[in-house]
């Protein structure tokens, strides 16, 4: 069973439909004890740091996600799901992320014009592929984080993929991504023997 999390972001129904090519039960969820047992959990993107954090705290969601990292169990993020993995973001600096990466959430320094939309460019298992982006904040993390990365670049080089174990954030959204999006889901599902 897959498990998204229904934190009053995202583009729940998209990513449902998506994600149903993998597994035939998808649940949409806001009960902790559905995050701790499921196969896979998915924090999904559109949205905003400071909000999302404070909805996923005063449902005890946060405190699911918290125990079901420590215990291993298969996280995947998108978007923002992948930047509240992280320890704070520009877009509300007074939100305190997950912290289960190095790093925090910056604006583009760039004077590229945001969001960045559309399709770009990720070297990942290997292969370099197109996936579909909608974002005006990414990733900067600490380079110490033992974790395997694919980045991207729009003005500057970012972080696009990042995966470490059982936990896996992506700042595009795969399920917009057409055939990339769903051979990047296929190995990662593979990956986790899931
Ligand atoms: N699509 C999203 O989830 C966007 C996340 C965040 N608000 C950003 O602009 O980077």
């Amino acid at each position: 069973m897959i498990a998204i999390v229904n934190y009053g972001v995202g583009n729940i129904m998209s990513l449902k439909n998506f994600l149903e090519r993998f597994d035939n039960f998808v649940s949409v969820t806001d009960a902790p004890e559905t995050i701790l047992m499921a196969d896979l959990v998915v924090l999904p993107g559109v949205g905003h740091f400071g909000p999302a954090m404070r909805q996923l705290n005063r449902s005890g969601l946060a405190e699911a996600l918290g125990k079901r990292h420590d215990a291993g169990g298969p996280i995947l993020g998108i978007c923002l799901g992948m930047q509240l993995m992280f320890e704070s973001s520009l877009e509300d600096p007074d939100a305190l992320g997950f912290g289960w990466f190095s790093g925090h959430v910056d604006l583009f320094s760039s004077e590229l014009i945001t969001p960045h939309m559309g399709w770009n460019s990720v070297l990942w298992d290997g292969v370099l592929a197109d996936y579909y982006f909608v974002h005006s904040y990414k990733v900067s993390m600490d380079l110490d984080e033992n974790a395997e990365i694919g980045y991207a670049s729009y003005g500057e080089k970012f972080p696009a993929i990042i995966r470490h174990k059982n936990i896996c954030g992506v700042q595009f959204h795969p399920e917009i991504s057409s055939n990339v999006g769903i051979t990047f889901m296929k190995n990662l599902m593979e990956a986790w023997q899931l």
